[in-house]
């Protein structure tokens, strides 16, 4: 059982691999409740995708061990892929084959009965919005829903886990809005856990539990919310008639340190919303206005890592506007 008391759909113990000197996973423990969104946050080379392809079964551990849906994950390899579907970055999907045969061809894979099969691509392809595409060629298809098309082939043998490896990278925020409708009805209203790995922090938001690794290690693992509770500071940001006198003032009255940026200065104080009338009362400075903004996942992941997370394509349009350090 897992903290929460639900039982662990994913479970590592001192789970490990490493290629030569490099451990790229350097003993890993973890318990993934059923029907979570589980997110997997980590700079670049921190042992995401290495801990995701042994979880997959596509990697075989140094040492420790993992199982996934109840079953290890090298012992009882072909039970893990027969229960996980498999979103990954590169697309495998055959654009020659419409949307249909991709499916059928899923399912044979799987050996999903010819009836079963027949009624989940059409359950799918509703899920998807990609009905109406059915016996179009994948190649005709936009970006966004080639990646519709992959996570429904992802759950056509109806898997209980389903691995992500950055599901939306390369799509336009829109498209990422609409694939993560999709995502987060499948725990809902499927009973599916969703393991993915993202470097959009506003995708991580909807996960219900989220890890952060760096260095093959577990740095820290808890809800968003309460990752974010650990920072225990809010931004404030001020535009003031005189930037100077003011940063002079709030440095003598209330002992804090402000920054200047280009669009006025900025600090940080545990409570801003209350800190906010003192400030106006104290200050004779005018003051044009003030900005508080509560930790955001950023600020938790440069706690954790000392590095800002940032999509590899730069930086991200949706993200809301976070306190930058
Ligand atoms: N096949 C390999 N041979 C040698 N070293 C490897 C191999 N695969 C990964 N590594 C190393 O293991 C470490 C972890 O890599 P991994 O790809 O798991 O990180 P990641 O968190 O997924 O990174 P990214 O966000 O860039 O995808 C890195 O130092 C990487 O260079």
């Amino acid at each position: 059982m897992t903290s929460s008391g639900t039982k662990a759909v994913i479970r590592t113990e001192g789970l490990r691999k490493a290629y030569g000197d490099i451990e790229a996973v350097a003993g890993l423990d973890l318990a993934v409740p059923a029907g979570e969104i589980f997110g997997f946050l980590g700079p670049n080379g921190a042992g995401k995708s290495t801990t995701i392809n042994m979880l997959c079964t596509l990697l075989r551990p140094t040492s420790g061990r993992a199982s996934v849906a109840g079953h290890d994950t090298v012992e009882e390899a072909d039970e893990v892929r027969r229960s996980i579907g498999l979103v990954f970055q590169q697309t495998t999907l055959d654009k020659e084959l419409t949307v249909e045969e991709n499916l059928r061809f899923q399912a044979d894979l799987f050996d999903v009965p010819r009836r079963r099969a027949q009624d989940r691509i059409g359950h799918l392809l509703e899920l998807t919005d990609l009905a109406d595409r059915r016996d179009a060629a994948v190649r005709t298809l936009s970006g966004g829903m080639q990646r519709r098309l992959e996570i429904a082939r992802g759950l056509l043998h109806s898997p209980r886990v389903l691995f992500l490896d950055e599901p939306t990278t390369g799509l336009d925020p829109q498209t990422r809005g609409v694939i993560w409708e999709y995502l987060r009805r499948l725990p809902r209203e499927h009973g599916v856990t969703i393991f993915l790995t993202t470097h959009h922090l506003a995708e991580a938001e909807y996960c219900g539990r989220l890890a952060i690794m760096d260095g093959g290690k577990l740095l820290v693992e808890d809800t968003p919310a309460l990752l974010k509770a650990v920072i225990a500071s809010d931004l404030v940001e001020i535009r003031t008639g005189d930037d100077r006198a003011a940063a002079e003032a709030i440095r003598t009255r209330f002992g804090i340190e402000a920054a200047e940026s280009a669009a006025g200065l900025n600090f940080r104080v545990a409570d801003g919303a209350a800190f906010v009338p003192r400030l106006c009362s104290e200050l004779t400075v005018p003051i044009h206005s003030v900005t508080v903004t509560p930790p955001t996942l950023d600020d938790v992941f440069l706690h954790y890592t000392g590095r800002t997370i940032r999509d590899p394509g730069g930086p991200d349009p949706t993200l809301t506007a976070g306190p930058r350090r």
